[in-house]
């Protein structure tokens, strides 16, 4: 099964690295990328083929990775080469099953995933929805490439906006807590290099303990936290700034942004 990605950015070269880590066989994977020094790179990495997006268009599956803005421009140029049987695979924000599927034959089937980038190590979290000539084994194809960076669930696509607030864009949301930590470590006198161990390794544990137990993190917050004890101070504070609020507001801005995104290509 010859699979091709067109957009080999950050997200693009994740999905490539995953796919020949979990064992395909690189001869079948080909990559359309605009930049010639980021294909030569890529070429010089993995030994893979770059080619043509209108010849990346011929592959079985055509994975999309390019940004939503430039989405409607690759569709109008691989458009008039993809054929009915193929798959189309969406990894980009904000954009529809049905904005895809105005811009290329009857008949194409299309996916939509929201993936992250925790896929480069294997721990991604991808959901995927099918759009309206998507079968079960399109589906299964598309779960197929993106189990191999971590776990995928499907979801209806009613749900990607909010999905890519939470998963797709959630992990900067957790380096941004963890580079407030590192410097208000440092703000403490630790040096910056202890300080970002201690929080490394506390993020990486606290993910584990609430993935290994199962417990709801409410419970292990209270845990944590001791009657008129350091937690409980600190909590106090992150509640009088009203973190828990700024979450709900950023995650609302995050899903209309990926509402809106959609615009461009109507
Ligand atoms: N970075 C992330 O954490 C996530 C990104 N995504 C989605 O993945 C998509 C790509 O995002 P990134 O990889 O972060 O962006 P990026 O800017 O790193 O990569 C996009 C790549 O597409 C290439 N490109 C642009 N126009 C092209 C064209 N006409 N033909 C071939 N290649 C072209 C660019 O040269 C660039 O290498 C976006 O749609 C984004 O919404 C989804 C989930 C997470
Ligand atoms: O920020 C973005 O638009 C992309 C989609 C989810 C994560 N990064």
């Amino acid at each position: 099964m010859t699979v091709a990605i067109i957009g080999a950015g950050v997200m693009g070269e994740t999905l490539l690295s995953g796919l020949i880590r979990g064992g395909r066989d690189v001869a079948e994977l080909m990559v359309g990328e605009k930049r010639p020094e980021r294909a030569a790179e890529l070429r010089e990495k993995y030994g893979v083929t770059v080619v043509a997006n209108t010849e990346a268009a011929q592959a079985q599956t055509v994975v999309l990775v390019v940004k939503p803005q430039d989405m409607a421009d690759v569709l109008t140029e691989i458009g008039p080469v993809l054929r009915p049987g193929q798959l189309v695979v969406s990894l980009a924000a904000g954009i529809t099953t049905r904005a895809i599927e105005k811009h290329i034959p009857d008949g194409v089937a299309v996916v939509r995933v929201m993936p992250n980038t925790p896929a480069l190590v294997d721990e991604g979290m991808a959901a995927i929805s099918p759009g309206s000539h998507c079968d079960d084994e399109h589906l299964a194809v598309a779960e197929a490439l993106l189990s191999a960076t971590g776990r995928v669930v499907r979801v209806p696509e009613k749900q990607q906006d909010a999905v890519t607030a939470i998963s797709g864009s959630g992990p900067a949301y957790l380096f941004f807590v963890v580079e407030a930590m590192i410097e208000a470590g440092v703000h403490l006198g630790l040096p910056r290099t202890t300080a970002t161990e201690l929080v490394v390794q506390t993020v990486v544990g606290s993910a584990k303990l609430l993935r290994e137990t199962g417990t709801h993190p409410t419970v292990l917050r209270e845990q944590v936290t001791s009657p008129g004890g350091t937690t409980a101070a600190a909590i106090r504070e992150l509640e009088d700034h009203k973190v828990r609020a700024a979450f709900i507001t950023a995650m609302e801005a995050a899903r209309d942004r990926s509402v809106s995104l959609a615009e461009g290509m109507d």
